[in-house]
């Protein structure tokens, strides 16, 4: 491997004053350089930075004559696991997300209102939003939750600026370490005066929380370090993020505005400003062996700059990355960075900013704006911010009003009425109407959907042994039944019926999905007996477009390896007699797979880069009577736990014979293998693969295509051309049509969120006119009334053991909904049905920062009203004593390279060491984590999983994720998860 080539024309002034063309520069060169002028290896492309930040083995946070550590002392910056970590969970339970929610939240919005008054009273064109606000609002904060009562917060203000100083003071300038070293002394002495008065009087603060630990006493130059680590690196972050954040949204009126509309979007307008400009713009590492990057090798004791405003504007992962955009597509940002020194204090910060300071401030500063006269200046390299930003506003609204944006929206709504038609009911269109009727309170919506029926894939996508996930439209009828929005079911809106809607409504939603499969495009792909999975699982669910059902015969070959293979090849091999609580079609299921005894699944990529879930892997892996073989892999390639899909795989090879019985479906693995052609003359024979051990031709009878989805007939706009939604000022798309066929159900609800942004943008800017007066009959349309009547009639008719006999002709649905005879269920009995009542509940939580007790409170209290839910930590539960007459929730995220956080290990390690003795338990498992760590994606909860699994208790409902890189609000999908895991165990007992 080659050195890393060297940088020379790099000069720090430049980098200071504008960073970006030259990391452009070094990342089309390669991304890792010698910088003479640095003194170090800059390391700049996404993956490179990523690959230090979760190695600390090789890339050590312990440099040798750091400055830092002259500035501030050695703190926990500049060390590494397990001494970094034992000083990290002293520092924790004062960051914890719910103590910032429950201690800080409130302590933030006082200071806020303080700050901001306090400029007001400069006025306009005289104040500076970084000097006069968020300066000192984030310095109050700091100093409020450090528990430095006896100085101010321009105390902090000057200690954390000289105190960085130092640590950049590469020049060696006397008076730099002079002014460092008086400030150095005086923390010591006010830290030393706080020690004592915290000691006899505790509050919630770090300080005294540092002296309450039980079993640690952190020595006290530590303690001094990392407080002065603490106040050099907790007060810029949120200040230069403020301080961007409202001038990012001041350059860019349009997304102003939208923000303004909406206060939900303030989260993300904070994520997208530290993710354009990192306010911490790089750190060092130095390695602690030679080892390669980015294709060159660097040499054991390289001193390295980390430099996260680089790589959070590779092109490789963002597009357009130099634009601020808070539409685009989320991808998690480097900006707290990742792995084990990710910022203790990121909850505080997107608090302090995104839902207290942002909001307050643009909501109370009416006509905020920027004074041409004296523009904001930005700079810096190693942190980056404003470094002035001088402010005019028009006028002030009162205080108090001021933190209730949604109120100050919904105030401003009602006068907006406009009428508005979506077109589709599947979850893209339900997620639009639910934010849309946020957004607008008095728009009249109609919904509209080609079928009698509504909630698309819902009802017509999602497998039928996967009932949790269908609980969603259980929130979707709120909307119906208590929100006055209107269903119009059996109409198919065309060309001109698309034209009509444009004419009679202020805005058009398209919501209708992708409908087809995509095709393979190899030879004999066209021959009989080559079904499309889409086709597949409609049938399955019943859907009245899927008349003929053929037989996949004997052998059927999947293409495809994503979850949707993964449904069609879970359907096709479970035992006719297994599925009950669902609502399949039994002689559907019979015609289309009962002939079969083998299943080959094919995917291109290696099991490591297969685009299936792992979890539904090991589904596939419990089926009685399916045996599974794995191909050509090398399953000891990865060890353990290292790899979450190498994990699956090789659990499905592992597998006893003696717990697969007597085998019924035979489940053949291709990994990076090839369709080449499907062979035969009038019907499928077989189908030819490419594998790296050579061709091989598989028997097949049927070939099942899962290799995406596509734009049906008569799809009304291109798919993915519009990708911000709009397709021009009252004509908007949503879902798979926006995005292209990428996401899932809850993704559909951080949509509507921006599309309902849109239209209120839109509608407020002039650019759509109201007044158009809708359509009050559309000929022969059904409405939701008609649905209730058809969800009667199919549930009356459900099999024992079925939830459901679906109508499967347009006909039949058409006639129960006009059936006067059958009677509406009770109202509320449908709007709440299944929500669990009487059930005990006990969520469990696994937790290492603190994120999953926070979303176990929540949901103790979403669930409280229907049933008696109790909340217990991991770390106090005994496996061996739990109850089985209650169902356990277990909230568990993932720590350190795929495991159980810290304190849920002796629960884990308890599990797998005993023997049975959990049959008849009943859990449900909600895994926390972090997508960026591709191969250990919310792999913790899975340990636990199969670790409860083992031992004979048994998960109900959906595995349930979140993605703490993603863009959904973590709350939203446990609630969801939640509802749809009670309403599956109260339907699976009933
Ligand atoms: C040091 C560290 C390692 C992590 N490793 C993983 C991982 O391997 N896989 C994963 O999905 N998430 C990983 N995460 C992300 C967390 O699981 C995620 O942020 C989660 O929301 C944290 O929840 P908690 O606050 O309850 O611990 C890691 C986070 C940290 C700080």
């Amino acid at each position: 491997m080659p050195t890393p080539p060297v940088a020379d024309w790099v000069q720090i002034a430049d980098l200071y004053r504008d960073p970006f063309p030259i990391y452009e520069r070094l990342r089309a060169e390669g991304g890792v350089h010698w910088v003479p002028a640095v003194g170090r290896y800059l390391i700049t492309t996404y993956d490179a930075v990523h690959a230090t930040e979760v190695d600390q083995q090789t890339f050590s946070a312990d440099e040798e004559g750091s400055l830092q550590i002259r500035a501030m002392g050695h703190s926990m910056l500049r060390r590494d696991d397990p001494e970094h970590y034992l000083e990290r969970t002293a520092w924790q339970p004062t960051l914890r997300p719910g103590v910032v929610k429950r201690v800080w939240r409130s302590v933030f919005e006082r200071n806020a209102a303080r700050y901001l008054d306090e400029m007001v009273a400069k006025g306009p064109g005289e104040a500076d939003l970084i000097w006069d606000f968020a300066a000192p609002f984030a310095a109050e904060n700091l100093r409020e939750m450090l528990g430095f009562h006896n100085v101010h917060q321009t105390d902090l203000q000057r200690w954390s600026q000289t105190l960085i100083d130092a640590t950049g003071n590469y020049a060696d300038d006397p008076e730099v370490w002079a002014k460092g070293k008086r400030s150095f002394d005086e923390v010591d002495a006010a830290l030393d005066e706080m020690l004592a008065w915290h000691a006899k009087h505790p509050d919630h603060s770090l300080i005294s929380q540092l002296i309450r630990i039980p079993d640690y006493r952190m020595p006290i130059e530590r303690i001094r370090a990392n407080i002065k680590m603490t106040i050099g690196g907790g007060l810029n972050e949120p200040r230069d993020a403020l301080g961007v954040a409202a001038w990012a949204v001041l350059l860019h009126p349009e997304q102003r505005r939208m923000a303004e509309a909406d206060a939900s979007l303030w989260p993300t307008v904070f994520e997208e400003t530290i993710r354009w400009i990192s306010p911490i713009g790089l750190y060092s590492r130095q390695t602690t062996r030679e080892v390669e990057l980015a294709g060159v090798t660097l040499p054991e004791g390289a001193r390295l700059g980390i430099c996260i405003l680089s790589a959070n504007r590779d092109e490789t992962v963002w597009d357009r990355p130099e634009a601020f955009d808070v539409r685009r597509e989320v991808k998690p940002h480097l900006a707290f960075s990742k792995g084990v020194h990710v910022c203790l204090g990121n909850w505080a910060a997107r608090s302090a900013v995104a839902d207290v300071a942002l909001p307050m401030l643009f909501d109370r500063l009416r006509g905020l704006s920027l004074v041409p006269e004296r523009p904001a200046e930005v700079g810096g390299w190693v942190f980056r911010g404003m470094l002035s930003m001088p402010i005019g506003w028009d006028a002030v609204a009162p205080a108090g009003a001021s933190v209730a944006v949604d109120a100050a929206r919904d105030a401003a709504a009602p006068a907006l009425a406009p009428r508005i038609a979506i077109v589709g009911s599947g979850p893209a269109g339900c997620f639009s109407a639910q934010a849309l009727r946020r957004a607008l309170p008095a728009a009249p919506l109609d919904v509209i959907d080609r079928l009698p029926v509504p909630y698309g894939l819902v009802r017509h996508g999602v497998a039928a042994d996967h009932q949790g996930t269908k609980a969603v439209s259980r929130q979707f009828d709120r909307l119906f039944l208590h929100e006055g929005v209107r269903f119009v079911g059996g109409v198919q809106v065309d060309a001109a019926g698309l034209a009509r809607l444009r004419s009679s409504y202020d805005a058009v939603v398209l919501a209708t999905g992708l409908s087809a499969d995509a095709a393979l495009a190899i030879p004999g792909a066209a021959l009989p007996g080559v079904v499309g999975a889409g086709a597949v699982t409609r049938l399955l669910n019943g859907h009245p477009d899927e008349a003929d059902v053929p037989s996949l015969g004997r052998a059927v070959a999947i293409v495809g390896h994503g979850n949707v293979a993964m449904d069609v090849a879970r359907l096709v091999a479970r035992d006719a007699a297994d599925f009950d609580g669902t609502d399949v079609d039994d002689a559907v299921h019979h015609a289309l797979a009962s002939d079969v005894r083998e299943v080959h699944l094919v995917g291109r990529s290696a099991p490591g880069a297969a685009r299936f879930d792992p979890v539904m892997v090991r589904e596939l892996a419990t089926l009685a009577g399916v045996e599974h073989v794995v191909h050509d892999v090398d399953l000891d390639a990865v060890p353990e736990g290292k790899d979450a899909r190498m994990d699956a795989v090789r659990a499905l090879a592992a597998r006893s014979a003696a717990a697969v019985g007597d085998v019924r479906v035979r489940i053949h693995w291709w990994f990076a293998a090839t369709p080449v052609e499907v062979l035969g003359a009038d019907a499928v024979e077989g189908l030819r693969v490419a594998t790296p051990a050579g061709e091989r031709v598989l028997d097949a009878s049927s070939v099942v295509t899962a290799i995406g989805f596509a734009a049906g007939d008569g799809c009304l706009v291109e798919p993915g051309a519009h990708a911000d939604g709009r397709v021009e000022p009252g004509l908007y798309v949503a879902g798979w049509l926006r995005r292209g066929p990428r996401g899932t159900i809850p993704d559909q609800r951080a949509d509507a969120k921006g599309l309902a942004a849109l239209v209120l943008d839109d509608l407020s800017s002039g650019a759509v006119a109201i007044g158009r007066p809708g359509i009050d009959a559309f000929e022969g349309a059904t409405d939701f009334d008609g649905w209730r009547r058809i969800d009667a009639a199919e549930t009356l008719a459900a099999a024992p053991g079925r939830r459901r006999a679906k109508l499967r002709t347009l006909d039949a649905l058409r006639a129960a909904a006009a059936d006067a005879s059958i009677a509406l269920p009770e109202i509320t009995a449908v709007a709440d049905a299944g929500a669990g009542d009487g059930v005990p509940v006990t969520i469990l939580f696994g937790t290492e920062s603190g994120g999953a007790e926070l979303i176990a409170e929540d949901l103790a209290q979403h669930l409280s009203a229907r049933a008696d839910v109790r909340v217990v930590d991991l770390a106090d539960a005994d496996p061996d004593a739990l109850d089985a007459s209650r169902i356990h929730l277990v909230v568990c995220s993932t720590y350190g390279d795929g495991e159980v956080p810290t304190a849920a290990r002796p629960f884990h390690e308890a599990l797998v060491a005993g023997v049975g003795g959990l049959d008849g338990l009943r859990y449900a498992v909600f895994g926390m984590g972090d997508k960026s760590y591709v191969k250990t994606y919310s792999r913790g909860s899975e340990l636990v999983d199969e670790a409860l699994a083992a031992r004979g208790a048994t998960r109900v409902g959906e595995y349930g994720r979140h993605d703490a890189s993603g863009p959904l609000d973590v709350g939203d999908v446990a609630r969801e998860w939640a509802d749809g895991v009670l309403a599956d165990a109260v339907a699976a007992v009933s």
